[in-house]
């Protein structure tokens, strides 16, 4: 199973939501990573089928991209903004997505319906009215409601945001377990979510794709180029206006620092490992 994309553009208007993008995306969990604008959702949306791309051509598993029966029967997609009925119970709501799914048989969607439910850890929550289900528990009614049909294809946007740690490490390893012999792509522009779950990403920016490949590869690129320092607080501005700051974490009267360079900024910085965040930011600040 692989997902071929050349030469995609979308444009919306004059605006160039995508820009000639090339991409190969193999079996497993697969990282789209990029600031708000980038394109992300586009992508995703005409992936899904759900918008019609303006040039360039897309293969799932060499079906085209224009044949939608086909690829919606492949796919499955978690939006950014799911929400079912709040007043239906957990249950309700799956037999619901269910019956539109084409699963007319009842018995069969129940036993259907209990085994998603269980994948997700929510059996628990059959009888739970969606309203008062946490943000976690909902982002993973989404799955299982885009699971339904068992796609070779998983396409989740921007699931992690408003999780708190614990849900949000919960449904990684969701993804992840899913993603065994499929494809999942995850948007995110949570760099944390991609350095936990993905071995492979693309990074957008503008609808430019720069870079593809394995997340190892994206750190080799910041190799030698973050730096850590303590400085005095007052020499903060100065340093800000020559180099890219990752961050700063007060050290009793001074600062401690993380910032980008091609060489040593300055004699006492000493060369620390990137990670994605660091080979992220420097990524951004070249494009
Ligand atoms: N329906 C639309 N009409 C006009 N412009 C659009 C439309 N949808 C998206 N765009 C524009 O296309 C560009 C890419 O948007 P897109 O939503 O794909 O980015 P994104 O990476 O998903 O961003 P975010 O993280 O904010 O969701 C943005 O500049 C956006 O304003």
């Amino acid at each position: 199973m692989e997902i071929q994309i050349q030469q995609l553009s979308k444009r919306f208007g004059e605006k160039k939501a995508l820009n000639k993008v090339n991409l190969r995306i193999g079996e497993g969990m697969f990282g789209l990573l990029g600031p708000n604008g980038a394109g992300k959702t586009s992508l995703m949306r005409i992936l899904t089928t759900l918008l019609p791309k303006s040039e360039g051509s897309i293969q799932m598993a060499g079906v085209p991209i224009e044949d939608k029966m086909k690829i919606r029967s492949m796919v499955g997609y978690l939006p950014q903004d799911f929400s079912v009925y709040p007043s239906f119970t957990v249950y309700e709501a799956m037999d619901y997505l269910a019956i539109l799914s084409g699963l007319d048989d009842r018995k069969a969607r129940k036993e259907k319906i209990r085994l998603l439910l269980a994948k997700v850890n929510l059996e628990a929550q059959m009888k739970t009215k969606v309203r008062s289900l946490s943000g976690g528990m909902k982002r993973r009614l989404g799955i299982a409601q885009a699971i339904i049909h068992d796609p070779q294809v998983l396409i989740v946007d921007e699931p992690t945001a408003g999780l708190d740690p614990e849900e949000r490490i919960r449904f990684r390893n969701l993804l992840r377990d899913f993603s065994e012999g499929r494809i999942v792509i995850l948007s995110t522009h949570i760099v944390e979510d991609i350095e936990f779950t993905c071995e492979n990403l693309a990074v957008l920016k503008q609808g430019q794709l720069l870079y593809e490949g394995k997340v190892k590869g994206l750190l080799l690129q910041a190799e030698g180029h973050v730096w850590t320092a303590a400085i005095e607080r007052q020499e903060l501005e100065s340093i800000r206006e020559k180099y890219a700051i990752i961050s700063t974490v007060s050290e009793g009267d001074s600062i401690r620092l993380r910032l980008l360079g091609s060489e040593r900024p300055f004699s006492h910085a000493e060369a620390v490992r990137p990670t994605i965040e660091d080979a992220y930011m420097k990524l951004m600040g070249e494009a």
